[in-house]
């Protein structure tokens, strides 16, 4: 059974981590039968599977309703589920509520963006027993207030907060951190002072691992270009292409054949 443990183990013995997302059974799946360390079912879902321009609309029933189906089809990976919009910021007892749907779904861990305003729910989650995954630099549940999907940290007094931040979350417990849209210098000191891993997306190759959503990194969505994805496969032309041929064999009377019917 994978653990958490194993992060930790990755760092000191200087392996990189790869996390990628997953919001459903086949691509969980997939991942299963590949190298990856740890899935994330991000709240990203919001964007990839349902359309919306931002991860504001996710809730705990939609994340835990992702996790059974990521859970169902890579029950040997380790599972993180990102805490949605809000359920850290309500108090510690629906924290807990959430916490306890999350794993129930089946969960090892849960990931929670920010920190200021609610350390002490964090605190509360991890002395229950929740390992809890940080998330700094830019936090898309924020988009409003960041007014934009921008790299944060840019200036001394926000790179300054960043380091406090970090070592805040470390004193509390947290196993692991993603640090997301973050200049490469400023990742790599903060990934260097903390026995933590961090684990960065768009934050240069000085994070003790990365993380890329499952539709970027293979090319499934090609409109999507920010600068730190890179498409690893060329997806959707693979998948326009197996399309088209379909089509091609139902128009050309070739699709089904005898050997693909009922007799
Ligand atoms: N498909 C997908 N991939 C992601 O990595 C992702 C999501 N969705 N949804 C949730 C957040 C939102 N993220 C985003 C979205 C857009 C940019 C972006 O467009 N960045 C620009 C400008 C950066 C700047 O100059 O400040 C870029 O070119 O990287 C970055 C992160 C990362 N996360
Ligand atoms: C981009 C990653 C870190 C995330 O939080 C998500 O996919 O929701
Ligand atoms: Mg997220």
């Amino acid at each position: 059974m994978p653990t958490i443990r194993d992060l930790a183990a990755a760092k000191a013995g200087g392996r990189k981590i790869v996390m990628v997302t997953a919001y459903d059974a086949s691509a969980a799946r997939l991942l299963a039968g590949t190298e990856v360390d740890c899935l994330l079912v991000g709240d990203s879902a919001m964007m990839v599977v349902h359309g919306q321009r931002d991860t504001l609309g996710a809730t705990v029933e939609l994340m835990a309703m992702h996790t059974r189906a990521v859970v169902r089809g890579a029950p040997g990976k380790l599972i993180v589920t990102d805490f949605p919009f809000l359920a850290a910021r309500k108090g510690i007892a629906p924290a807990l509520d959430a916490a306890a749907e999350l794993l129930r779904a089946g969960a090892h861990a849960v990931k929670i963006e920010g920190v200021r305003g609610h350390a002490n729910v964090i605190r509360h989650l991890i002395e229950s027993g929740i390992p809890v995954m940080g998330h700094l630099g830019l936090q898309p549940q924020s988009v409003h207030t960041l007014g934009g999907y921008t790299v944060q940290g840019r200036d001394p007094v926000e790179a300054q907060r960043l380091h406090e931040d970090a070592a805040e979350l470390q004193a509390l417990g947290v196993f692991a951190l993603v640090l997301e849209c973050v200049p490469q210098k400023l990742a790599r000191n903060v990934t260097a002072e903390l026995q933590i891993p961090t684990i960065g997306i768009g934050a240069g190759a000085g994070c003790d691992g990365q993380v890329l959503v499952w539709h970027d990194l293979l090319g499934l969505n090609p409109d999507f270009k920010p600068k730190f994805v890179r498409p690893f496969a060329d997806g959707a032309t693979v998948l326009r292409e197996g399309i088209n041929r379909f089509v091609t064999a139902v128009r050309a009377g070739k699709f089904p054949t005898n050997k693909e019917s009922f007799s």
